[in-house]
């Protein structure tokens, strides 16, 4: 149901923008649209780019269906008959560029393009930064969680808190492509190749006469994969005893219980002291998970506090973002079609931070080859090619001209990659494995300065003097 009518998953005025232009006869008038976000979330230094994957399926299967026609045909605006004939011939002909899933990316730079007929760019404008600005911040909520249990196991389970479906499963997704090793939700696992892990819940427990016996049937009915939750009574006086009863009968058949999972008081206390409980029961390989509303704060303070967990179990505050719950990406016009060629188009604001940056631009990511670190994210008008460049490069803000890098031995990669060429797909969609794998060498180019969760480093996003020059010509020109 949720990926039926996708093509309507826009806001009205795209539509009537379309339907203006097209009574104009603009419609195949073509724009360049920038996305880019201005804030980074969570106070964190980077943010992890998603959402490109359902990005690319929905500009695939953008059609109008004889159904959502009708269905326009019945609004107020009372669209004429042969607007509607023409929206079904729609088909995305464009040019899409994009930072690919687990980048890391930047305040306000673009990181995603789109050139195509102002028709077609206009009406994927609310689908684009709905898929990219959930999945994005997911991604960099898990990637902050990610940094604080690097070599623990990381288990999603969020899906009953997140904010509906779709949420639950692409958030689940995003959480794995930074490194989360499973998600609680079969059908996210299903759809994208995810790992799914699963232990038992209180009702498991509850509806037995005896905890005990609960544990047992358990580990009868699943004996390679026995995960005990040990907090529906007393944690220390019951539920953890009861789990090494359970455990030492099944060693007695060979097999072994593989966890428990505290949900609920102090964790750091808890879990130290069922540690040594099931080690002197011989019972050194079984692993302590924990949950109940856990987060990458939380995690650190039990980490601090000496907490025996192996393994984080995190739901809420994960999939719904709790402490940043949007990021705030949007997508602005930076250039029309002109005389056959591309007019550079600025938005003005009384706000500096929100007038735009014109012009149809690249970007690229410098990288120091003395470090094998990147120095900064560098944003160029279309045509200053970089590849190859031997040329010193001056990193700095022109409004703080005083404040300048020099780098010499260098060499850059493009940011931004093709993914739809005059409509046809040309990249090809990569796995949640190699996604993950490649956010660890994108994690790679980066100072530690700048990964750290508090207070981080901020980098550099510099623009080149004449994409610098252009902007202030354009903003002088709508000062007269
Ligand atoms: N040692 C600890 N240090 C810091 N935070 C902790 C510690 N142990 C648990 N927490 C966190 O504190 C919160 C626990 O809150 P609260 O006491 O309301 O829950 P609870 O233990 O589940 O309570 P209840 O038993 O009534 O359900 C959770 O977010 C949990 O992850
Ligand atoms: O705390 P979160 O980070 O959101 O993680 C998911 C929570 O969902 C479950 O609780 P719930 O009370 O829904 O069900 P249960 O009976 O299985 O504990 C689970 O026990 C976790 O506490
Ligand atoms: O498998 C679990 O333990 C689980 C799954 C979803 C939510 N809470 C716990």
């Amino acid at each position: 149901m949720t990926e039926q009518h996708l093509m309507l998953h826009t806001d009205k005025y795209q539509i009537n923008m379309m339907y203006a232009h097209w009574k104009h006869h603009t419609h195949h008038q073509k724009a360049v649209f920038d996305v880019y976000f201005r804030k980074l979330p969570f106070g964190n230094g980077f943010a992890v780019a998603a959402g490109l994957e359902r990005i690319v399926r929905y500009i695939e299967n953008l059609r109008f269906t004889d159904e959502e026609i009708e269905f326009l045909a019945r609004q107020e605006e009372q669209y004429d008959l042969a607007f509607l004939e023409e929206l079904r011939q729609f088909r995305f002909h464009g040019d899409l560029y994009a930072a690919v899933e687990g980048t890391l990316v930047f305040p306000n730079e673009p990181i995603l393009r789109v050139e195509a007929s102002i028709f077609e760019a206009q009406i994927i404008e609310t689908a684009i930064l709905n898929f990219l600005n959930f999945q994005t911040l997911i991604a960099t909520k898990a990637a902050r969680i990610k940094q604080v249990a690097p070599n623990d196991i990381l288990l999603e389970f969020g899906s009953r808190r997140a904010q509906e479906a779709d949420a639950a499963i692409w958030g689940a997704r995003a959480a794995c492509i930074v490194g989360f090793h499973a998600t609680s939700n079969l059908r996210a696992a299903m759809l994208f190749g995810l790992d799914a892990k699963g232990t038992h819940a209180h009702a498991w427990v509850q509806i037995h006469e005896s905890e005990q016996e609960a544990f047992d049937r358990y580990a009868e009915a699943l004996p390679d994969n026995v995960t005990l939750l040990v907090d529906t009574y007393d944690t220390l006086r019951d539920g953890v005893p009861h789990a090494i009863e359970t455990g030492k009968k099944l060693a007695a058949k060979g097999k072994s219980l593989k966890a428990i999972r505290l949900d609920s008081g102090d964790l750091a206390y808890l879990s130290k002291k069922a540690r040594v409980m099931l080690d002197q029961a011989g019972l050194q390989d079984v692993n302590i998970v924990a949950s109940n509303d856990l987060d990458e704060n939380i995690i650190v303070e039990l980490k601090a506090q000496g907490a025996k967990i192996d393994s984080w179990g995190i739901g809420t505050k994960l999939i719904t973002a709790s402490d940043n719950p949007a990021l705030g990406g949007v997508y602005k016009l930076v250039a029309k079609e002109q005389d056959g060629g591309y007019e550079p188009v600025i938005k003005i604001s009384g706000n500096p931070e929100k007038i735009t940056t014109p012009g149809k631009k690249n970007v690229y990511r410098i990288i120091n080859n003395e470090t094998g670190k990147a120095e900064a994210d560098y944003i160029v008008m279309h045509d200053e090619v970089l590849e190859g460049s031997k040329e010193p490069l001056m990193l700095y803000d022109p409004s703080h001209p005083f404040i300048r890098r020099k780098v010499e031995n260098y060499r850059v990669q493009p940011l931004l990659t093709p993914i739809f060429a005059a409509g046809q797909r040309v990249y090809e969609l990569p796995t949640v494995t190699e996604i993950a794998a490649y956010h660890v060498s994108q994690l790679d180019l980066f100072w530690p300065e700048t990964l750290r969760k508090l207070n981080p480093e901020k980098y550099d996003v510099v623009l080149s003097d004449k994409v610098w020059n252009m902007r202030k010509e354009l903003i002088n020109q709508h000062a007269k």
